[in-house]
């Protein structure tokens, strides 16, 4: 169960479907927030429905106006790549008897290719065997098969369709290179079409990649009436470093990590969920669903 900080949140544990009703209890709210703001918040919380199990809902900064835009990360949130990278590099590392765990991953998910390797040889400690570069070239040629049969993320083309079906403007901002996007989306040509635009891990505004701001940032200027006010830019990710870029940006972010990371490295979002299908755009000011997917 995934939850984050306290700041402006009221961490609402509501059990679905059981026969305890804790009562609502709120962190606490800034002060100035119109009641009417927090009594919004909290029954549209009330209203989330989640099978089965209690989850922790947060609604950070009720008061935080609705969002405008929404800008996606791609690997590992629209579409189900970081399993390959993982994969992979389990490979590279049995070479060596070492094993690939989860707390080098969190690190290395959404950065820029040559910091993600530096990091891998560096923390598993075969840079005097393999460099960076020697990786890096190992890694492509064995993701060369893999990407072009990446699928979508639950909810992913749902709520792309959503989105951009309401007007919303909508697009990518991934650490993914330009040879590896095209490889990685050629299934999913017609909907990634619907992206306003795509800001791309080798675009030149990207000095630094994620956790700076540099992805989100430039994306953010690139929407027909950029730059966005970064509080109405809801950030969707699946990777710590993503979210701090988002932070970092000023932006709102949603995270919806992989179940096996670590929820400490989940405490920075201003909201976490499970999947996509679970995120209720009616929360942030975007239009409802009309269908519900439970
Ligand atoms: O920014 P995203 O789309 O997650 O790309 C990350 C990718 O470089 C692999 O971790
Ligand atoms: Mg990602």
């Amino acid at each position: 169960m995934l939850t984050t900080p306290t700041r402006f949140v009221a961490l609402i544990r509501i059990p679905f479907r059981s026969s305890i009703k804790f009562p609502i209890s709120i962190a606490h709210f800034p002060k100035g927030y119109p009641q009417k703001t927090v009594i919004r918040a909290l029954s549209n919380l009330q209203t989330m429905s989640t099978p089965d199990a209690a989850v922790s809902a947060t609604v950070t900064d009720a008061g935080r106006g609705s969002i405008t835009h929404v800008i996606f990360d791609m690997d590992g949130l629209l579409l189900d790549t970081e399993k390959f990278y993982t994969e992979v590099q389990e490979k590279i590392l049995a070479r060596y008897n070492k094993t690939f765990d989860w707390s080098l991953k969190a690190k290395m998910m959404g950065r820029k290719a040559i910091e993600a390797a530096r990091l891998f040889v560096d923390e598993s400690g075969i840079s005097d065997s393999l460099s960076a570069e020697e990786f890096i070239v190992e890694r492509e040629s064995m993701l060369q098969d893999l990407f072009p049969t990446s699928d979508l993320m639950p909810g992913a083309s749902r709520l792309l369709r959503h989105l951009h079906g309401k007007g919303v403007p909508i697009c990518i901002a991934t650490g993914t290179h330009t040879r590896h996007f095209d490889l990685k989306t050629q299934r999913h040509r017609e909907l990634f079409s619907l992206m306003h635009h795509i800001v791309r891990g080798d675009d030149p505004e990207v000095k630094q990649g994620k956790p700076a701001p540099d992805g989100f940032l430039a994306a953010s200027r690139r929407f027909e009436d950029g730059p966005v006010d970064p509080q109405k830019v809801l950030v969707f990710e699946d990777a710590p470093s993503g979210v701090q870029a988002a932070k970092n940006a000023g932006m709102n972010v949603i995270m919806v990590p992989d179940p096996r990371l670590d929820k400490s490295y989940c405490n920075v979002a201003d909201q976490v969920l499970a999947s996509l299908l679970d995120f209720k755009p009616e929360e942030w000011g975007l239009p409802s669903f009309q269908d519900s997917h439970n």
